[in-house]
């Protein structure tokens, strides 16, 4: 199918508008959902109510499943947490059938609506199809245009409906020749489940921005989900981390692990390392709790604090960071700091008085620890600089004779719009102040970063190709690949070198670049196949 692009001009204006949107509601880094699917089993919805519980922590705005009884899918989504959606047990009863797909989302200003709650459902007149992504799609506003010129009717303003439209209009044969048409237009960060009433098919876009991951219950079932954490709670065993540009295919036969194109590269966002994902995850082989324990290790290393008396950890994904700095220099890792459990993730709260409240209410100091104590106070990113600016005052207040915040990643300067989607740099702490002046706003006594080479070094992905592996573009402006429709936005920095884009790659990203992958064996057609066995020596 021929789609024209949008004039850059129309696109700057859209996003102009889309930005003084942005501005009014004050967003957060969004678009960082959580998926998961099961095929091939009695308790599908339950189970991916379960999965989807482990990854609550990647959206709380929304949740739904959808399950396959015998051919015919069924939807139950709501706004709020997974157990709001589902607190009456009604609703999950209603989600009968052997298959099931789930998705915990994290929204996009103006679109908080129910419409926009995945998994999003289409009803054909020959077929029915559920999808769930996590990421975002770049070229999304110029392939909407486009297709609504030509008659389309969307039914939400999700970027993710747009692979639905285009799996319907391909003129392939089959259902996996025309989701592999779409896959190949579409751009951007996707990890994306899709639930037919013949399979469970999983995607993971060309550059493997997002974490997908194939596990196998005991008894043999397949399930793809965004994190390993999920696939521990239901007891399922780790099978392989999905590789970029691959499309699987679930049913009753087993798992088809086949690819919709060979121009593959590996950049895994070094955020999800770094803030996103549970710290009792692994991604390609790298256990996030001890990347970012190396992470605070190298970071005492390269931002000392000499006359330090304790460390002090942000409760909670900077505790990781927190016992390696304390480690690396023998100094106490004391909890200077509580943590009210009951509090959602403040960075994802959609507007900035409520991210304000949710701190004070979330967060508070111990005075016993730190009062008369030169603190290191640890934090895994400084982006608005809300968190940091409240607890160094609370801290002060609290009695600490002096607090040194070391951020154990680089300066976040740029936006993302692989997955994390700021789309502008106005909320960015660090792309509108100099060192010094955040260390200023924020009423630090000193303050300090990792360096990118560092934060590499840390992670340590065991991967031997081409690059390191992962997207650092927000603090190096390294883009490892174009954005498209969001070029335009980004033109100042281009223009003053600071930022520049990789083409799309257009060689084969050689899966046994991972070492978790090198003894797979590859069919003479170019698949792997696995059969739904029960696990040998499983009960
Ligand atoms: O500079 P800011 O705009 O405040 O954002 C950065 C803070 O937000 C995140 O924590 P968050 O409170 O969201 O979640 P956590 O409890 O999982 O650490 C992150 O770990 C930083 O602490
Ligand atoms: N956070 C996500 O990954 C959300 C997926 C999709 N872009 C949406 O807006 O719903
Ligand atoms: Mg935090």
């Amino acid at each position: 199918m021929a789609i024209k692009g949008l004039e850059q001009q129309q696109i700057a204006q859209r996003l102009a508008r889309q930005t003084e949107k942005t501005r009014v509601n004050v967003r957060s880094l969004n678009e960082e959902c959580g998926i998961f699917g099961v095929w091939g089993r009695q308790d599908a919805a339950q189970l991916t109510y379960y999965g989807l519980h482990a990854l609550q922590h990647r959206g709380q705005e929304g949740a739904g499943i959808v399950s396959n009884n015998k051919g015919h899918l069924w939807q139950e989504r709501g706004l709020g947490l997974l157990s709001d959606v589902f607190r009456d047990p009604a609703r999950i009863e209603a989600l009968t059938g052997t298959a099931a797909i789930g998705h915990v989302r994290y929204a996009t200003a103006g679109s908080h609506g129910v419409e926009n709650i995945q998994p999003l459902m289409v009803n054909f007149h020959d077929m029915q199809i559920s999808l769930a992504h996590n990421g975002n799609l770049t070229n999304a506003m110029s392939l909407r245009k486009d297709l609504e010129e030509e008659g389309a009717i969307f039914q939400s303003s999700s970027d993710s409906e747009i692979l639905l439209h285009l799996i319907r209009r391909s003129k392939a044969n089959t259902f996996v020749g025309k989701l592999k048409e779409a896959l190949n237009i579409v751009r951007g960060g996707f990890a994306f489940l899709l639930l037919t009433p013949h399979g469970m098919y999983a995607a993971l876009d060309p550059h493997a921005f997002r974490p997908f991951v194939v596990g196998q219950m005991p008894e043999g079932n397949y399930i793809v989900t965004s994190e390993t954490a999920a696939l521990d709670v239901i007891g399922a065993r780790f099978v392989r981390d999905v590789q970029p540009g691959e499309l699987l295919a679930i049913d009753d036969n087993g798992l088809t692990i086949d690819s919709y194109t060979k121009n593959t590269t590996l950049n895994i966002d070094s955020m999800e390392y770094i803030y996103f994902a549970r710290p009792d995850s692994t991604i390609y082989g790298v256990n996030v709790h001890k990347a970012r324990k190396r992470m605070g290790a190298a970071l005492a290393a390269e931002q000392p604090v000499p006359d330090a008396d304790i460390v002090v950890g942000v409760p909670n994904s900077s505790l990781s960071a927190a016992a390696g700095f304390a480690e690396a220099t023998g100094l106490p890792n004391e909890m200077g700091l509580v943590k009210n459990q009951y509090i959602a993730r403040t960075f994802i709260e959609p507007t900035q008085d409520k991210r304000e409240r949710a701190v004070r209410m979330k967060l508070s100091a111990v005075k016993d620890v730190v009062r008369d104590k030169n603190v290191v106070l640890v934090d895994d990113s400084i982006v608005r600089g809300t968190t940091s600016m409240f607890i160094v005052r609370m801290l002060k207040e609290a009695g600490a004779k002096s607090v040194h915040v070391r951020i154990a990643s680089p300066i976040f300067k740029f936006p993302s719009f692989y997955g994390i989607d700021m789309q502008t740099t106005k909320e960015l702490m660090g792309a509108n102040n100099t060192l010094d002046e955040m260390r200023e706003k924020i009423e630090a006594d000193s303050l300090g970063f990792l360096s990118v080479d560092q934060l590499v070094k840390a992670i340590d992905l065991p991967y031997d190709g081409q690059g390191t592996g992962l997207t650092t573009a927000y603090f190096d402006g390294h883009y490892p690949s174009p954005i498209y429709d969001y070029a335009a936005s980004l033109s100042y920095f281009v223009a003053k070198d600071l930022v520049d884009f990789a083409p799309e790659p257009t060689t084969t990203y050689h899966p046994r670049q991972v070492s978790s992958l090198r003894n797979e064996e590859t069919l003479a057609d170019g698949t792997i196949h696995l059969d739904s066995q029960t696990i040998q020596g499983v009960e």
